[in-house]
């Protein structure tokens, strides 16, 4: 009897099955196409895509953190695709409506950026924020953090959830979906709550005014986490059932606890000297100490919450950001299907 030939092995592509985590190794299929930053760079075409000195200037308080390298090779491509995606669901929107007779206004679009604290969720959203409303139709941009809906410490604390804070739990997840369905809804003028760092709590009475934007960037851990299922209920919508492109912002662990603890030292020698800043206690712990603490709060909460709830949505997104050092995005995986 012949013996059958060995079928070859798939050359594996290492990336893809780490984006994939969760299944086999040897598994060929990925459902993304995976980018190098030069072949991402390409994706500019030859969309007029330089930063003029007035935008730079526009862009300034951003670029203290982002490079204007970083920004032209990684960022301008992202805003370009996104707004072609913004064009072809405006383009949906119209033909439904058509098909309807009906006269509707434009619903906005919604871009959801998730990731771990500290990977750079929100200096992400504010550059996507800039960059996309200086398409030549300029369209109007707002952008929400889904920190607003955490439940206030009060709350936190009676439901003994102060070392949940960024867990599924801690969020008001019904309100936020509430706040979804009525910006895709089209309703006019609508509030989001509002999160503050600087006193670790929600602000009550301060809110964030969502006015028909064309585009709402949402940021926060949750964006594409699952509804929370009690058995025999009925499926409640999902946050990222109303996101029409979401971007995980994606880095080994061991980098985004450096970025952590950089970020909370700095927070202590500047915003944390105010007596009213609710971190204000470490200001007086020596430097070993604040980095002790620093980790600590990290490895019990935030770094638990990355792996138990933040990562395993990562296959879920549309675009992943894989940052290496320095924040500087090595690949970008977009999704076929
Ligand atoms: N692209 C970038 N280049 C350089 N530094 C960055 C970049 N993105 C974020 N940072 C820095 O990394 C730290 C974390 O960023 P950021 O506050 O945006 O994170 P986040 O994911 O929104 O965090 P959180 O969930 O705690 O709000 C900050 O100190 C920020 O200045
Ligand atoms: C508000 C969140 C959950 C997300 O931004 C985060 O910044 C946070 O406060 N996490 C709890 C642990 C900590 O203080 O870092």
């Amino acid at each position: 009897m012949t013996k059958m030939a060995e079928a070859p092995k798939a050359a594996r592509n290492p990336f893809c099955t780490e984006l994939i985590g969760a299944q086999a190794p040897e598994l060929q299929f990925s459902p993304y196409r995976v980018f190098t930053r030069e072949q991402w760079a390409r994706l500019r075409a030859d969309t007029p895509m330089t930063l003029e000195a007035d935008e730079l200037e526009e862009l300034s308080g951003l670029l203290d953190e982002l490079s204007v390298e970083e920004v032209e090779t990684i960022y301008l491509p992202l805003s370009r695709l996104l707004n072609l995606y913004v064009a072809a669901a405006q383009k949906l929107h119209s033909v439904t409506s058509t098909f309807l007779g009906r006269t509707d206004c434009r619903v906005p679009f919604i871009i959801g950026v998730a990731g771990s604290v500290a990977v750079g969720k929100s200096t992400t959203a504010r550059v996507l924020k800039a960059l996309l409303a200086r398409w030549p139709d300029h369209p109007k941009v707002d952008l929400v953090t889904t920190d607003g809906f955490l439940l206030p410490n009060r709350e936190l604390d009676a439901r003994g959830l102060m070392d949940r804070k960024g867990f599924p739990e801690s969020f008001d997840t019904a309100r936020l979906i509430n706040f979804l369905a009525d910006v895709k809804s089209g309703k006019g003028e609508l509030e989001a709550p509002v999160y503050s760092h600087f006193h670790y709590d929600i602000m009550a009475g301060q809110r964030t005014l969502i006015q028909r934007p064309d585009i709402l960037i949402v940021e926060g851990l949750n964006v594409l986490q699952p509804a929370t299922f009690e058995r025999g209920s009925v499926s409640e919508p999902f946050v990222s059932d109303f996101i029409d492109f979401s971007i995980f912002i994606d880095a080994d662990p061991e980098l985004i606890q450096t970025w952590y603890v950089e970020r909370f030292m700095r927070l202590r020698s500047t915003a944390f000297r105010d007596p009213a800043a609710f971190f204000h206690r470490y200001v007086t712990l020596t430097h070993d100490n604040a980095v002790a603490r620093a980790l600590d709060i990290w490895r019990n909460i935030n770094l638990k919450n990355l792996v138990e709830n933040i990562l395993p949505t990562r296959p879920r997104a549309r675009l992943i950001l894989r940052k290496g050092e320095d924040h500087r995005v090595s690949t970008v995986a977009l999704r076929k299907v």
